[in-house]
């Protein structure tokens, strides 16, 4: 073995002892060397969209604060789990005895999905999608912000549900599904949605433990400012 332990050189080595042949040394980094490169872009990737979760606590923390009654509902709802001290910090078992935090979340993914038009995808093949023909190869963007804002998708789709005399498990699992679009759907959905959900709910619950908050300034709730601006990820304006 070399002085230095990295890939190349314990492969040369190899080769040296005889246990490896130039050709299978060949071989093998055609192999890694893109699987190498899939994961480091994967990781990149990873990083760079994990910064999302921040961009949903932030629109949630500034969502709350609009309305200080519901910041005060949901502290009293962690200090029932947590109790008031500000040193039992939350856990991610918490989370499920948490059911309003849960709906600020929902409430924040519903109004701000970081990723507005999520990604663009290729029709692989021709559809017909509400008597629109998209045709084979076509580019589509999902424009996610727009879904959660139009009450023909979300409230009236629950309305009509409940209308219809269908069961409580129904309109839950409906709000489930409505409530995961920001994350896309189907098999390119995102992979680390469970991860990003835990981190926004923890996020979010231990800011609203460890602080009081309020607006400065005496500024109105109704002032403060929740316009954005758009582009891939959606970030606040200002
Ligand atoms: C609130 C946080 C997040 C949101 C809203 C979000 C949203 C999305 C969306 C919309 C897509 C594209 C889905 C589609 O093709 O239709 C996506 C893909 C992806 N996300 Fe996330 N994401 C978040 C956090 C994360 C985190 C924390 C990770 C990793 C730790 C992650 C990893 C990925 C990866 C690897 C893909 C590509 C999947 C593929 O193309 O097959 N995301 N995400």
């Amino acid at each position: 073995m070399g002085t230095k332990d990295d890939l190349l050189e314990t492969l040369l080595n190899l080769v040296k002892e005889d246990e490896l042949s130039l050709h299978d040394v060949k071989h093998m980094l055609a192999i890694s060397m893109p699987c190498i490169l899939l994961l480091l872009i994967l990781i990149w990737y990873a990083f760079t969209t994990a910064g999302t979760d921040t961009t949903s606590s932030t629109w949630a923390m500034t969502e709350t604060l609009r309305h200080l009654d519901k910041v005060i509902q949901a502290q009293a709802e962690i200090d029932q789990v947590l109790g008031k001290h500000h040193s039992n910090s939350i856990q991610e078992y918490d989370i499920s005895k948490l059911p309003y935090i849960q709906a600020v979340v929902k409430e924040t993914l519903r109004l701000h999905p970081p990723a507005p038009s999520l990604v663009p995808h290729k029709t692989t093949m021709d559809v017909e999608l509400c008597g629109y023909r998209v045709p084979k190869n076509a580019q589509v963007w999902v424009n996610v912000w727009s879904m959660g804002r139009d009450p023909s998708i979300c409230r009236l789709t629950l309305i009509n549900l409940y209308q219809k005399g269908f069961s409580r498990l129904t309109l839950m699992s409906k709000v489930e599904i409505l409530s995961s679009y920001p994350f896309g759907t189907g098999r390119r959905i995102c992979p680390g949605m469970s991860l990003a959900h835990r981190m926004v709910h923890l996020m979010l619950a231990a800011l609203l433990h460890s602080f009081n908050w309020k607006l400065v300034h005496g500024l109105n709730p109704k002032d403060v400012d929740v316009e954005e601006k758009f582009g891939i990820t959606c970030i606040a304006k200002s």
